[in-house]
């Protein structure tokens, strides 16, 4: 079993009457990608502030690296990098002087650090940009820059809260790329985000949270074997008759079947050969059908199902 790098047991944090975080439970593992997923407000980035120890708690429990998480605990948080939501870079600064600003904070010697900032502007792609003030750089490079500054002096654990926010497709690659890259390389990375594709697409274990409180944890496929539905099966169908959608719902595994605007609609739990039993059927009753597709469950099927709401409201 891989060592504990964050522990929280039963979390809780108030501002005021808003319970923001209600009995947090959650443990990210040494060398992994943990997503923290969960729509606005749900206390994503009041957990990440209180494993900083930037912010104090009502009750609960929180170590860090085998220690329990205090304002004054220096040791630890030398070893953790942090990539906050809003972008928090000096304009008067260039970019280079920015990253050698953040990367000071924690390595004093001059000449270690200048190669630690060459390796961070290489790694998030700012070579041609070293010059620049931020306040003429674009939202994907200002993020890449907030990132970069992050990360220089490379801590074992780093957080990233919702770093791809408003930021184009091709700066948003280079980062969830950069964030892999830096995992393979042996950090331990905890990714807050309310885009489920991003987490789905990066994360190998992921809490889902809402209202402070935390639904469900496990790796993608654990969560969606959480759920009853398998595979959603949608049929392009002109004419379907009451009886033929009938027998669509009394079919093995199919737990619900619907038809609207020339769709039929078919959701399973489970089993295989889904999509060949309900077109063989179609076939049998010659009922011509259109086009076919079939998708598996998303991290968003599993919101939807735990909480009875999308997540992107
Ligand atoms: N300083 C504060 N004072 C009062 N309420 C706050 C404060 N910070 C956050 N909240 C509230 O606490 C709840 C959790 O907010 P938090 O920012 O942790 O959520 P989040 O999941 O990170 O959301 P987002 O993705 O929008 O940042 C929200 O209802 C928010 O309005």
């Amino acid at each position: 079993m891989e060592q504990s790098v964050i522990e929280i047991k039963n979390l809780v944090k108030r501002y005021k009457d808003l319970l923001a975080l209600d009995h947090l439970n959650m443990e990210v593992r040494q060398g992994e990608v943990f997503g923290l997923l969960g729509p606005n407000g749900s206390g994503k980035t009041t957990a990440i502030n209180c494993i900083l120890g930037l912010l104090s708690y009502d009750k609960g429990e929180i170590r860090v690296f085998g220690k329990p998480m205090e304002a004054d605990s220096y040791e630890s948080k030398r070893e953790i990098g942090v990539v906050m939501q809003n972008v928090a870079v000096f304009d008067e600064l260039t970019v280079v002087e920015n990253i050698d600003y953040f990367c000071g904070l924690y390595v004093r010697d001059k000449k270690e650090r200048k190669r630690l900032v060459e390796e961070a502007v290489q790694f998030v792609e700012l070579e041609e940009f070293r010059k620049f003030y931020p306040p003429k750089l674009s939202g994907g490079l200002l993020r890449r820059l907030n990132i970069a500054c992050g990360i220089a002096h490379k801590p074992k654990l780093i957080f990233l809260d919702e770093p791809t926010v408003a930021v184009d497709p091709q700066s948003r690659n280079k980062i969830l790329e950069g964030i892999l890259e830096l995992n393979r390389q042996g950090t331990t990375v905890v990714y807050t985000s309310h885009y489920m594709e991003e987490v789905e697409q990066i994360c190998s274990r992921i809490l889902i949270m809402d209202k402070g409180r935390p639904l469900a944890t496990g790796t993608k496929e654990e969560l969606k074997q959480m759920i009853k539905m398998g595979e959603k099966i949608t049929v392009d169908v002109s004419d379907l008759k009451e009886e033929e959608l009938q027998a669509v719902r009394n079919m093995k595994h199919v737990f619900q079947a619907d038809y609207t605007d020339g769709k039929l609609y078919v959701q399973c739990s489970g089993g295989s050969h889904n999509l060949v039993n309900v077109l063989g059927y179609l076939s049998e009753r010659e009922v011509s059908f259109g086009r076919v597709y079939s998708e598996l469950p998303t991290l968003n099927d599993v919101f939807l199902e735990i909480t009875g709401k999308q997540l992107r409201d």
